[in-house]
């Protein structure tokens, strides 16, 4: 019997499949070895001599494609599915066969792929990923209930492949749409394909993994089709020694880990990017992905405005794991412009489900605590127990919503908040498209073209009054790509404040501001280009806080050393 590719390779010995191939034949494997496998496979586009080497003639057809004709193939054959839903689920059928063919695709329709491959359509397969299963995609599922197999499923699937980057998550917070088992390992595959597609980061370095501690979703536990673990959910110290046992064993077996955190529950995110935080490069994206994406939509419509952010007044409308991350984050930047603590904190405001937040709440989440208001601020802060209420009493000019009520930016409320501000920021973010606070197209109607808008899925252009308005897609899908490869690329220790801060100011600059109707963003067919600026900018922050590894010097180098391409290379096994 012939060596199945990789698993010999031990956790001492590790290389990327990719590197493999450029360096050392050391093992043989049959044809059916090497079209079966989507990292090696490159079906019609084997060569005369690959295909005599490696005893493939006769086993695909005799005609010898490029990539750029597979390409084209393929491309037409996406066009003719008659839905989202199709596509994506053919895009995935090219992904589980030849992973070259699938980035080079998704690469050159980055902007059309992206609602298809991603955010909405995920939501469609996360719901149904029972039902649809076929291919369990590389993914590892780890069971509450059978954690003495941590260890070997994390090495079998990862196969001997020199793992970097983890997307992890326990699907409690999927999105808006609640709590999906492990149905969610969707989002941490899909996330992933994000981070190879716009930054390049290797695909043969990722894993994504799902931690499964039962699940509170009754449609699921009545499911006969559900793959998960059919109990309630698991909390307290039961569910954090899993985590934590995870934690230990993927970063001992791949210890240059980047851990990327997805969908946690509002009750765990927080602590648990807290409690790993400073011991290895940690990453949730709702915290901290979402908070940077909104910093640099703020930044960017100030931009426009010519406003300065130390003005402004923000409210938060759902204040949970992203409504409070992205708060934390611009106060940030509110005393990184100089502002002390306490004048700071007096900018914002939190709405959640029990109206303006004040202080006497005894419900209140540690993250929202630093933020509540005193009731004595008001004169009728009793009666501050709504959306509409919040707005006619506080004035803000920043109106962000993660709150998953969709249609609560009602036209009242925005109409309200623009009758005090010349330029109203206002980000419905809540996804998918179903959960929106607010259509793009309302609100510049509603404020007669004068609100700043960036949405959490894709808007099309939005015309007015003869005047066109690219809306931005606020979505931590435009930055954690770059985050993530420039933290790689710098063999960053940690991933710091300062790291995530530079992340959001360096998408500035890239967006005309003077153009009428400009977005507050770059956009998305622009996400690779981007993602590399974002990259460098904060592989420079890592070296210039000292946190690499290796011995680097030179922050682009490092970056575009780190970058993998969608390209064939020669096969040497
Ligand atoms: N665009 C992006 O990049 C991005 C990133 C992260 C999250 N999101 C979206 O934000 C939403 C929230 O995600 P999360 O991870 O913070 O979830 P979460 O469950 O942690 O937070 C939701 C918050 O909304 C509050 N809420 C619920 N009903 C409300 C109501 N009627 N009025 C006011 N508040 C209410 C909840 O109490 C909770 O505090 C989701 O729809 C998610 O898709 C978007
Ligand atoms: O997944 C997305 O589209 C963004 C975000 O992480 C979310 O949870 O909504
Ligand atoms: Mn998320």
């Amino acid at each position: 019997m012939r060596a199945v590719c990789c698993s010999s390779l031990t956790n001492d010995n590790k290389r990327s499949i990719n590197q493999l191939n450029e360096e050392e034949p050391f093992m043989t494997l049959t044809a059916q070895q090497i079209i079966n496998n989507p990292f090696l496979n490159k079906g019609t586009a084997f060569t005369k001599a690959e295909r005599d080497r490696y005893g493939l003639n006769g086993v695909l057809p005799p005609a010898v494609q490029t990539l750029d004709q597979q390409v084209a193939q393929a491309y037409a054959q996406y066009s003719q599915k008659p839905s989202a839903l199709e596509k994506r689920i053919f895009l995935m059928d090219i992904f589980n066969h030849n992973h070259v063919l699938f980035y080079a695709l998704f690469g050159q329709h980055v902007a059309e792929f992206m609602p298809i491959v991603y955010d909405p359509t995920i939501a469609d397969t996360i719901e149904n990923y029972s039902a649809l299963f076929i291919d369990p995609q590389n993914a590892t599922y780890l069971s509450i209930e059978d954690q003495d197999h941590i260890e070997d499923a994390l090495k079998a699937s990862a196969d001997g492949r020199d793992i970097r980057l983890i997307v992890v998550t326990d699907a409690e917070g999927i999105l808006g749409i609640g709590d999906w088992g492990t149905q969610g390992v969707d989002i941490a595959v899909g996330k992933l394909m994000v981070y190879t597609a716009a930054a390049g980061i290797d695909p043969s370095q990722v894993l994504p993994v799902v931690l499964d501690a039962g699940t509170n979703n009754e449609s699921l536990l009545n499911d006969d089709l559900y793959l998960g673990l059919r109990k309630q959910r698991v909390y307290g110290d039961e569910y954090h020694a899993f985590v934590d046992k995870f934690v230990d064993t993927a970063r001992t077996l791949f210890p240059k880990l980047y851990l990327h955190f997805e969908d946690f529950g509002r009750s765990n995110a927080a602590d648990i990017l807290d409690q790993y935080k400073d011991q290895l490069t940690t990453f949730n994206d709702d915290i901290q992905g979402t908070g940077i994406i909104v910093l640099a939509g703020i930044l960017g419509a100030l931009n426009i405005s010519k406003q300065k952010m130390t003005d402004q007044v923000y409210m938060s409308f759902g204040a949970g794991t992203a409504g409070a991350g992205i708060t934390q984050r611009i106060y940030e930047e509110f005393l990184q412009q100089g502002m002390s603590e306490d004048e700071a904190r007096k900018h914002f405001y939190l709405v959640d489900k029990q109206g303006l937040l004040f202080d006497d709440m005894a419900d209140l989440t540690p993250q929202q605590r630093p933020f509540a208001r005193s009731r004595s601020e008001f004169a009728n802060a009793d009666e501050l127990t709504s959306l509409a209420a919040a707005v006619k009493a506080v004035h803000p000019t920043i109106l962000v919503g993660t709150s998953t009520v969709p249609g609560t930016f009602t036209e009242e409320v925005v109409t309200e908040m623009a009758a005090h501000t010349d330029r109203p920021i206002i980000f419905p973010l809540s996804n998918p498209t179903k959960l929106a606070e607010a259509k793009a197209e309302d609100l510049i109607k509603w404020t007669d073209g004068r609100a700043l808008v960036a949405t959490g899925i894709p808007a099309a252009d939005v015309e007015y009054k003869g005047v066109t308005y690219a809306i931005g897609q606020a979505n931590n899908a435009l930055v954690y790509p770059g985050l993530g490869l420039g933290t790689i690329a710098a063999t960053s220790k940690l991933l710091t404040d300062g790291m995530i801060s530079a992340a959001a100011h360096s998408l500035g600059g890239i967006v005309d501001p003077d153009q009428a109707g400009a977005a507050v963003l770059p956009p998305v067919k622009q996400l690779a280009k981007f993602s590399q600026t974002v990259a460098n900018a904060v592989a420079q922050e890592a070296l210039d806080e000292g946190l690499n590894e290796d011995p680097i010097t030179d922050a682009k180098q490092a970056v575009a050393d780190a970058k993998w391409e969608p390209e064939y290379k020669e096969l040497n096994i």
